[in-house]
């Protein structure tokens, strides 16, 4: 293991296409201990194909991307062992009870089948999923079935945890619950990196900021460093600014309006 100020996350040159267009351009970018990173940017700016490679779940890709100082080209995939993954949409198995993919993401993740249902068992009591543990997890919830993502990201306690809009579906206690859980395992080293569209949650949560656009970081530091950098209010007036939008309530007014049209000459 390296130093404490060592990165937990070191990309450098970053490039990736998919077919015909070039979705990464360049990402140069360091990750350490302790930090939460709300990684942001407008729909298709590559937040997820960022995330998918580190995970080792895409390839192709040109650049170096080292997790916990190892080259993860190198083939040694003893690191994902130190992660943990939320992905957007996720393929839960439905048919399953909340035990029983709890305890099988615990062993896949080398926990022993006992000691990871006494932990899901515990996390799922404590955000309030005591009553439908033993129940099958098509019968759940948006926010149950996030409820159980989360769990199993962290069951095995990750120095590293990749989320993808985290928060989604959860109600407003539970927001606080898993915001305050971040902070926490921020507090002791652990490193948070994740996307969402809330602007007003990533402002509130992340330690760091950083937005791409483009292929390209445009933005990187704490909330109160891109306000000193001369960009104005909110965090979604700052991101609107950066990536140049502000046609918001143009296209709002013409969205109404198509609703609207009661005779139209054409409908060409
Ligand atoms: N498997 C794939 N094959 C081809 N193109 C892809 C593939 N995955 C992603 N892309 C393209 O790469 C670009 C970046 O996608 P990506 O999912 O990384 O964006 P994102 O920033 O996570 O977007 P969102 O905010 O909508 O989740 C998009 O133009 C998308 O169409």
């Amino acid at each position: 293991m390296g130093l404490a100020d060592d990165p937990v996350i070191a990309i450098s040159g970053l490039w990736m296409n998919y077919t015909d267009r070039m979705v990464l351009k360049g990402i140069d970018l360091k990750v350490y201990r302790g930090q939460i990173i709300g990684y942001i940017g407008p729909n298709g700016a590559g937040k997820s194909t960022t995330v998918k490679i580190m995970l080792g779940l895409v390839e192709g890709y040109n650049g170096k991307v080292e997790i916990f100082g190892k080259d993860i080209a190198d083939g040694d995939v003893s690191y994902k062992k130190r992660i943990g993954y939320v992905p957007e949409v996720a393929e839960l198995y439905d048919s399953l009870t909340a035990r029983e993919y709890l305890t099988f993401v615990g062993e896949l993740y080398g926990l022993g089948r006992a000691e990871a249902d006494y932990k899901a068992k515990k996390l799922t009591t404590l955000l309030g999923l005591e009553k439908s543990y033993d129940m099958r997890i098509s019968s759940f919830s948006k926010g149950m079935k996030q409820k159980v993502l989360l769990i199993s990201s962290m069951l095995h306690d990750p120095d590293i945890l990749f989320l993808d809009e985290p928060l989604s579906g959860l109600d407003a206690n539970s927001v606080m619950i898993v915001k305050e859980i971040f902070a926490s395992l921020a507090a002791r080293g652990k490193t948070i990196f994740y996307s969402s569209h809330i602007m007003d949650v990533v402002e509130k949560i992340s330690s760091r900021i950083i937005l791409i656009d483009g292929g390209d970081i445009v933005a990187d530091g704490s909330f109160a460093e891109l306000k000193e950098k001369g960009r104005e209010g909110t965090l979604e007036d700052i991101f609107n600014q950066l990536t140049g939008f502000d046609k918001y309530r143009d296209i709002a007014g013409e969205f109404v309006a198509v609703m609207q049209e009661q005779e139209v000459s054409s409908y060409d």
